[in-house]
């Protein structure tokens, strides 16, 4: 027999002491902290607290949103599928236009990649919703043009696409963006689906 902790609760009370243990996050604020406990908590990587960037109303006004029926728009269908629905406050509504049938078409046409393309989708829901980037660095950069061109305001943007190539650019481009949406960041390469996911689900519930 191999010994080993089969207790799920028990699990998750040990990985957040020790994540509140291991992580510095006396310089977030308490919102923030609370959430990047369950970011921290989906990739393992204690030092994630240090790439965070947020604006101040992020996280509050994406609880709010939420509270207030607003949708979640995911940019792939791994982040939907990673927000736990029993969490959401108003049963809310969790979008990915990514497999819409018009995506590839509207691609070709607009020479861009599927995730980027798939943005377009949103338009009629953007207005106040909760927006989670976690994989596709095209897709951040396409709702930032989206945003310059006069498109609706979306509550919140967890910006989070992992990798090496726009990623740790259109992260820092929705942090530095003159049209200051709310938002939370991991700068650099680091970030993930799983991320995005966690986030949401931090804000969506009161409890840890
Ligand atoms: C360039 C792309 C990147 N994808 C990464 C990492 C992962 N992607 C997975 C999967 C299954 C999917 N990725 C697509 C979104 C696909 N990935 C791309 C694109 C080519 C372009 C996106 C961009 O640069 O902004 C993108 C296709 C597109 O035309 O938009 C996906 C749609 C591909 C597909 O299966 O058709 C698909 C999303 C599926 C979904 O809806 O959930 C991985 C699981 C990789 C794998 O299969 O091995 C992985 C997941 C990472 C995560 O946590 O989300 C990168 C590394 C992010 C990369 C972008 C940056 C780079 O440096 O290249």
């Amino acid at each position: 027999m191999i010994d080993y902790e089969k207790d799920g609760a028990a699990i998750y009370r040990q990985s957040f002491a020790t994540i509140r243990a291991e992580a510095d996050l006396d310089r977030l604020p308490a919102d923030v902290a609370r959430v990047a406990v369950r970011m921290i908590h989906a990739c393992g990587m204690t030092d994630l607290v240090d790439d965070l960037l947020w604006s101040p109303n992020a996280v509050a006004d994406a609880r709010r949103a939420l509270l207030a029926g607003a949708p979640i728009l995911c940019d792939v269908n791994m982040v939907a599928s990673g927000v736990t629905r029993k969490r959401l406050p108003a049963d809310n509504e969790v979008v990915c236009t990514l497999t819409d049938p018009a995506v590839p078409e509207l691609a070709r046409a607009l020479g861009t990649t599927r995730s980027a393309a798939a943005m377009e989708l949103w338009l009629p829901r953007l207005e106040g919703a909760v927006v989670a980037v976690g994989n596709a660095p095209t897709s951040l950069f396409r709702l930032l043009e989206m945003i310059e061109a006069g498109a609706p305001r979306p509550a919140a943007v967890i910006g989070v696409p992992v990798g090496f190539i726009g990623a740790a650019e259109s992260k820092q481009a929705l942090a530095d963006h003159p049209s200051a949406l709310e938002h939370l960041v991991v700068r650099g390469r680091r970030g993930g689906s799983a991320i995005a996911a966690a986030a949401i689900n931090a804000i969506a519930s009161e409890e840890e």
